[in-house]
């Protein structure tokens, strides 16, 4: 199968695309080089294109779909070693990985080596522990992953049942996982990769619990890979995606591990046993904050590919009558479909602008930890990356199946890329702190900051706007036109977060003074909690991608085009929660009314740039994996070529007609019965 690249050599040969990309009022290269970071990064990416898709092993995405499970791990295996070789040889920064790594979809065995185990050992381990175990991992001596949930619990971590008792005499902590309930179950590559594990496990001394603390724990023989005394590894099974990934179980029996073992950057236990901590107690899930920054841009990476599929697929399909006259129109110029596609687009924009920010601060929370030894920043990186992993993940699951079923049947393939994409986001959404969950992490960090606000105490930046009384707001749209103000809008978001956050403080408190237990109080006001993270996360979104726009240095055009596409996302945001809105009185009806007329304009505004709006995410071909969104738009001619592929059809007459059906028709079957 040809594959187009994403320089000149491109074919475009549909006519339908091709006279899209002419209408176009604005330069795409100037947005690739905004979302690549600079002309810099976007010639790397394009090096890195280069080498990677005239490999066989990265080319032709969409045959993966035809793969059995064995078949699948043991690509993406040979795809990680590929990958992993290739980043020693060019010593790639973990910046440039993470550029490959969305460029294969994250289609590669022992991913969670980079992705957790190393910044675990970077970020838990005494520079002694660094110096032995860093230069090992980094150079694949050793294969490592992050084995925290259980069976029993993957949420609740103080609930973890895998202990590691000290022993004084030998110095060693015996590791055992009691319960069927106790065994670890789902770290990724740990069923048939890895070689060692980051086990977290509730720390025991003289019968003491000290909680869940990380200990380095080797699983198999650098030998022969079999599993060490004590151990019992294997994978959990087929999943709705990600199948290639052995993730694993994991159950120890009395295994011992030298005391040096446990990781003590942030707690240590000597010799004879005796227990000290230093650094904030939560330092241990530092894990986890890296990873729920990561993943906002993930889903960005994730919906950009479902988004780039649908609207060019949409572009290239022709479907019944607009006037019984004229020719089938492209299905993009149905209105239902531009309402379908045009919100998810502008999300797709503010996922980025978001998550490019939140990464920002993340690392100058690590500069101010390293440089300074400050964890000042940590409760609100926290707070926030809970929430806009939570409700990212959210857009990209609603974003990618709203994509899905706009390309109609053939949407449902699994060619089409989007299911694999939609499955990815499933993922998402659940590990790393299920949705409600961090939401509620969120909240909690929220109800404080406005506890603050009560009593004069200053807040911090992400919660400036409780300073603000919403007895004082009125609504700023005076007429329709007020709904494209961007000031205006940031303005309607704030208030509506505010005024949620404050009502549901206010009846928290009531119920407590009235004597409700607090849990009691809390457990009844559980939705309303996770409704006030969602209001303040999308606030953080429309202030981020405003903030954005405002401050680019690009030409006039790009920026009316992504003005519009923030005007969008805004209203569109209002729109899905008006309840909210309306209840706060951030809006009155009159102004959804308008609202929801600006958003009907802003579709034709866009129209004419769909096509090149998805075409700047400059998505090469085998990395978009997608037979519905190629650049060069011969949909038809691809489908039908992938039949050949198929191995259902490698045979003309399937073996089970003469088994089954054969026997069947001529009556056999039934006679024997
Ligand atoms: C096609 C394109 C491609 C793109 C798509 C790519 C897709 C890739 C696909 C790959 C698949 C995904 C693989 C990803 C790997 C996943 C790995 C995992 O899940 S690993 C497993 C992940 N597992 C999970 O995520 C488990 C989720 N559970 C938890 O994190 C915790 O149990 C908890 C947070 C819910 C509660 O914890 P608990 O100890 O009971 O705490 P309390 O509530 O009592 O709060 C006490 C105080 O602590 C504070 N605080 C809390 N956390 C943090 C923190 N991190 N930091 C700082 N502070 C924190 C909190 O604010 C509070 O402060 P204060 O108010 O007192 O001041
Ligand atoms: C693809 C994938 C990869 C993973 N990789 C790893 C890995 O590498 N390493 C690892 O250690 N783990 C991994 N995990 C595990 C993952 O981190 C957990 O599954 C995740 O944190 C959710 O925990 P849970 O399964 O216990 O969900 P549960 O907590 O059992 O969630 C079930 C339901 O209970 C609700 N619920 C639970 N507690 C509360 C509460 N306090 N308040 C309100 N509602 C609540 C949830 O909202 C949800 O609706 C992975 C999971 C997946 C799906």
């Amino acid at each position: 199968m040809a594959n187009t690249t994403t320089d000149d050599s491109r074919k475009e040969n549909n006519q339908d695309l091709t006279l899209e990309r002419s209408n176009a009022s604005f330069n795409i290269n100037e947005i690739t080089e905004i979302i690549d970071g600079g002309v810099d990064k976007t010639k790397f990416r394009k090096e890195m294109e280069k080498l990677l898709f005239d490999d066989p092993l990265f080319k032709d995405f969409y045959k993966t779909f035809f793969k059995t499970r064995s078949e699948l791990y043991e690509e993406s295996i040979a795809r990680g070693v590929k990958l992993f070789s290739l980043r020693q040889k060019y010593k790639w920064t973990d910046e440039q990985f993470e550029v490959i790594e969305d460029l294969v979809n994250h289609l590669f065995g022992m991913s969670l080596h980079f992705t957790m185990f190393i910044p675990s050992l970077e970020r838990l381990a005494t520079e002694t522990q660094k110096a032995k175990w860093l230069p090992l991992a980094t150079n694949f001596k050793i294969l490592g992953t992050y084995a925290q949930t259980e069976m029993g619990h993957g949420t609740y971590l103080q609930g973890l049942e895998t202990t590691a008792t000290y022993d004084p005499v030998t110095e060693e902590f015996i590791l055992n996982t009691p319960h069927k309930s106790s065994m670890k179950w789902w770290p990724g590559s740990l069923g048939k990769s890895s070689t060692h594990a980051l086990v977290q496990a509730v720390l025991i001394i003289n019968g003491k619990n000290y909680g869940m603390h990380p200990f380095m724990l080797q699983l198999r023989s650098l030998d022969n890979h079999m599993p060490l005394p004590g151990i019992e590894v294997g994978d959990i099974g087929p999943k709705m995606t990600v199948n290639y990934n052995d993730n694993g179980f994991l159950l120890l029996k009395n295994v011992r591990i030298p005391r040096q073992h446990m990781l003590m950057k942030h707690a240590q236990v000597s010799s004879d046993g005796k227990y000290t901590s230093s650094g904030p107690n939560k330092a241990i899930y530092a894990t986890m904050v890296l990873v729920r920054v990561k993943m906002t841009k993930w889903v960005h990476d994730a919906l950009r590919k479902a988004i780039t599929t649908a609207v060019r697929y949409s572009a290239v399909r022709h479907q019944s009558k607009m006037d019984d006259s004229g020719p089938e129109p492209q299905i993009l110029d149905y209105q239902t479909q531009q309402y379908k596609l045009f919100p998810v687009l502008a999300d797709t924009y503010a996922l980025f602008f978001m998550s490019r920010n939140l990464r920002r601060q993340y690392n100058r929370m690590m500069e101010d930890i390293r440089n300074k030894g400050s964890y000042k920043m940590l409760a609100e990186i926290h707070s926030i990356s809970c929430g806009l992993k939570g409700l990212s993940s959210k857009i990209g699951i609603d974003g990618a199946s709203i994509c899905r079923t706009a390309c109609g049947g053939h949407g449902y393939l699994m060619v089409a890329g989007i299911s694999e994409v939609l499955g990815l986001l499933h993922s998402v959404v659940t590990a790393e702190g299920e949705y409600t969950v961090v939401c509620l992490q969120t909240a909690r960090y929220l109800m404080k900051q406005i506890a603050k606000v009560s009593v004069g105490e200053v807040v911090t930046e992400s919660c400036e706007y409780l300073n603000v009384d919403p007895q004082s707001f009125s609504c700023p749209l005076q007429t329709p036109a007020d709904c494209f103000n961007l000031t205006f809008l940031c303005d309607i978001f704030r208030n509506r977060a505010n005024s949620l956050i404050r009502s549901v403080a206010s009846r928290l408190q009531i119920a407590i003074e009235s004597g409700t237990p607090q849990h009691i109080a809390m457990n009844n006001n559980l939705q309303s909690l996770v409704r006030v993270a969602e209001a303040h996360s999308e606030t953080i979104m429309v202030l981020d991608f405003t903030a954005a726009v405002t401050s680019l240095r690009t030409s006039p055009e790009t920026i009316k085009v992504l003005t519009s596409l923030c005007q969008l996302h805004a209203l569109h945001t209002i729109v899905k929660h008006a309840g909210d809105f309306m209840e706060t009185e951030s809006v009155g009806l009159e102004q959804i009314k308008w609202i929801r007329e600006q958003e009907l304009k802003l579709l034709e505004i866009i129209r004419p740039n769909a096509v090149a709006l998805v075409d700047a995410f400059d998505l090469h071909d085998d990395s978009l994996g997608s037979l519905l969104g190629v650049y060069d738009g011969n949909v038809y001619e691809r489908l039908y070529e992938s039949t050949k592929y198929n191995p259902m059809n490698q045979n003309v007459v399937h073996p089970s007609y003469h088994k089954y059906l054969k026997p069947l028709m001529s009556g056999e079957m039934i006679s024997k019965l």
